[in-house]
């Protein structure tokens, strides 16, 4: 069957609190869904202000917290408990708050932190054992992957102008040049952002407004975020009327 790529649906709400509603909404459904399909929930994480926009989901009814494995879309090569770190991050806005087993949340393995390619295949082998080998599955097929949209249009680490835009193999790339320090980092890359069966952005505040047009009016320029394209998931963008001020796409009412 022939597919072609997601077009985005935008759900621009009116305050940031709105949008932590109806994201809450998406992941809980994401969830159901995944789950009575596979029996589990696999989702992936960013950094960023991504972790507190999870807030409403604390106190979600029917959360079936300990069928979630958790991933993190991209992560900064540092010890847990670093002030850089996505995983530390995660665990003060959100893991702190619901009962994720521990073992449920996949960080990178810090004995590797001196040696980049080994924590990126460790990485990448932690995928493969919760997805099915690398051979049979292509790409893994996440649930839900949450992202970030950087001020000059990144996602991930994956940066306007760098070479793993290219990146067509690898399920996790590692880079050692992040102009956004700190620069030692891992990332998913664009095929397994665009193998997922949801991916969602999330981007609020005025401050967000030029960018989020160029994203979503002018793909064409390629930015990081307008490459996210999921080949038969769907893609939805969770804004605030502030960041969508100047967006021509059509917005769709969240219900
Ligand atoms: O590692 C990074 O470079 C940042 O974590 C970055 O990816 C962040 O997620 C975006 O810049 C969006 O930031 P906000 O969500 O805070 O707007």
């Amino acid at each position: 069957m022939h597919h072609s790529p997601a077009t985005p649906v935008v759900y621009s709400l009116p305050t940031v609190d709105d949008v932590k509603d109806a994201l809450a909404q998406f992941v809980v459904k994401a969830q159901h869904e995944a789950i009575e399909k596979k029996g589990r929930f696999t989702i992936a994480l960013s950094g960023g202000s991504l972790p507190k926009m999870l807030g409403k989901l604390v106190d979600a009814p029917d959360v079936q917290w300990d069928r979630w494995q958790v991933y993190y879309a991209d992560e900064r090569v540092v010890p847990l408990d670093h002030e850089d770190s996505n995983h530390a991050l995660c665990k003060k806005e959100f893991y702190d708050k619901v009962p994720i087993p521990e073992g449920n949340i996949h960080t990178i393995n810090t004995d590797y932190l001196d040696d980049i390619e080994e924590l990126r295949e460790a990485y990448e082998n932690d995928l493969i054992l919760q997805f099915a080998s690398k051979e049979t599955a292509r790409f893994p097929i996440f649930d839900l992957i949450l992202l970030g949209m950087g001020p000059d249009g990144h996602t991930c680490s994956l940066f306007p102008g760098h070479e793993l835009l290219m990146e067509e193999v690898e399920w996790v790339a590692c880079l050692e040049d992040s102009p956004k320090p700190p620069p030692k980092r891992i990332t998913l890359t664009f095929p397994v952002l665009n193998h997922a069966a949801r991916v969602a952005f999330v981007a609020t505040g005025e401050g967000k407004k030029e960018m989020l047009a160029r994203i979503l009016d002018r793909p064409e320029e390629g930015l990081p975020c307008s490459r996210v394209r999921p080949l038969v998931g769907t893609l939805s963008w969770f804004v605030d009327d502030a960041a969508a001020e100047l967006v021509a796409h059509p917005k769709s009412v969240w219900s």
